[in-house]
């Protein structure tokens, strides 16, 4: 197989030289032509129990089949080491198809590790797909598993302060029930956790995947086993990716090795000044060794990542201070980009359960990192 560099390049893009074109035509068909009742009728079966089509057979519906959105799922495939993956409008669409799937397997019951991303977080507590939900903390995960559990969830880095979780024991604490880890911090360039025993992958395209804050998808990959469940979910209940929506993406995963590993350098610099600040209290980075005590970057994670938490006195002060780096929810893009996470993307979650108010969250762009030094110095006074 080819290195990870080389796959985000080519990967979903194999038959573009026969076709004669240098980059993927897209196939914006809302309907496709029908041979005859049967054979169409055929396609429509093997489509909507999630399987894909066979070359010559029609694929009926874009809800049950698009052929720009099966590149970029091919190609996040290769790059998660994975068997395959499938394509949702959105992270949480994402995150909703794995919970009705498991719900439609008979195991209702899920066993999460905070902290999570709040709206991850909601959706279990809510518990408004039908799902039964135990929070509990990593050494607890075996205990917290009863015979109603279909899915255990963790996030590593986790949203918003970076912790790091060890898959490997998640894996081995879950035994035969299937891991779905939110790999959206860390990209399969950081990380691939499908080689530590994951059965599932979510993303948040709409970060580090798009890159430039212009697109919003979700994608899980995994076992075969569960892309043709998810694929199904997605066939029934249409949370589609536009195919739009999926070029882009595409896109944007050939320049993601590059972006993560610039981004995380500038993050490294950034976290690393911002320890020496007076005005801040604590600083959560993975490349901290007081955030890293399992020694987990090295081994699990290739690097540190580009996403950064810290603790300040006033922290919604220095938001309205800030003139280079922009105040707005989201990240992984090319643009340096800060929230309150109580206030903001972790406003849904439990009071008791919070990220302080003195916290804020940082997703380091492209930037020089010296300038982004430059605003914060200015905005911490
Ligand atoms: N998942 C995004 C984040 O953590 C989004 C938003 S809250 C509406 O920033």
């Amino acid at each position: 197989m080819t290195q990870l560099d080389t796959r985000a390049v080519h990967a979903g893009r194999d038959d573009l030289a026969g076709l004669g074109v240098h980059v993927p035509p897209i196939d914006l068909s809302t309907t496709y032509p029908l041979a005859d009742v049967a054979s169409g009728g055929a396609a429509y079966d093997r489509l909507a129990q999630g399987n894909a089509p066979e070359q010559a057979e029609s694929r009926v519906y874009q809800r049950l089949w698009n052929p720009t959105v099966a590149r970029l799922e091919t190609a996040l495939a290769a790059l998660e080491a994975s068997e395959g993956a499938v394509a949702f409008s959105t992270g949480m669409a994402a995150l909703s198809a794995c919970l009705l799937a498991t719900v439609a397997a008979g195991r209702p019951h899920v066993v999460a590790v905070r902290p999570l991303y709040g709206g991850s977080d909601h959706l279990l507590s809510t518990g408004i797909l039908g799902t039964t939900s135990t929070f509990t903390e990593l050494s607890t995960i075996g205990e917290s598993i009863c015979a109603e559990t279909g899915l255990v969830l963790v996030e590593t880095p986790a949203n918003p302060t970076v912790d790091l979780v060890d898959i490997a024991a998640v894996v081995r604490q879950a035994g035969d029930v299937p891991v779905l880890v939110d790999n959206t911090f860390a990209t399969p360039v950081l990380q691939q956790p499908r080689l530590q025993g994951a059965t599932m992958m979510l993303h948040s395209a709409t970060k580090y995947l798009g890159g430039h804050g212009d697109v919003m998808g979700g994608l899980v990959a995994g076992t075969t086993e569960w892309v043709a469940r998810l694929r199904q979910v997605r066939a029934i209940t249409g949370a589609l990716l536009h195919p739009l929506a999926a070029y882009e993406l595409h896109r944007g995963l050939q320049t993601l090795p590059t972006r993560v590993r610039a981004q995380q350098a500038g993050a490294a610099k950034v976290a690393e000044w911002l320890c020496s600040h007076p005005a801040v209290d604590k600083v959560h980075y993975p490349g901290l060794p007081e955030c890293d005590p399992l020694g987990l970057v090295g081994r699990q994670q290739r690097g540190p990542g580009a996403v950064l938490a810290f603790t300040t006195p006033d922290a919604e002060r220095v938001l309205t201070r800030l003139k280079l780096i922009t105040h707005a929810v989201s990240l992984g893009g090319v643009d340096t980009l800060i929230q309150h996470p109580a206030g903001l993307t972790h406003r849904l979650v439990a009071d008791e359960v919070k990220p302080s108010r003195d916290l804020l969250r940082l997703s380091i762009g492209l930037e020089d990192p010296d300038d982004l030094v430059r605003d914060l110095a200015q905005a911490l006074g």
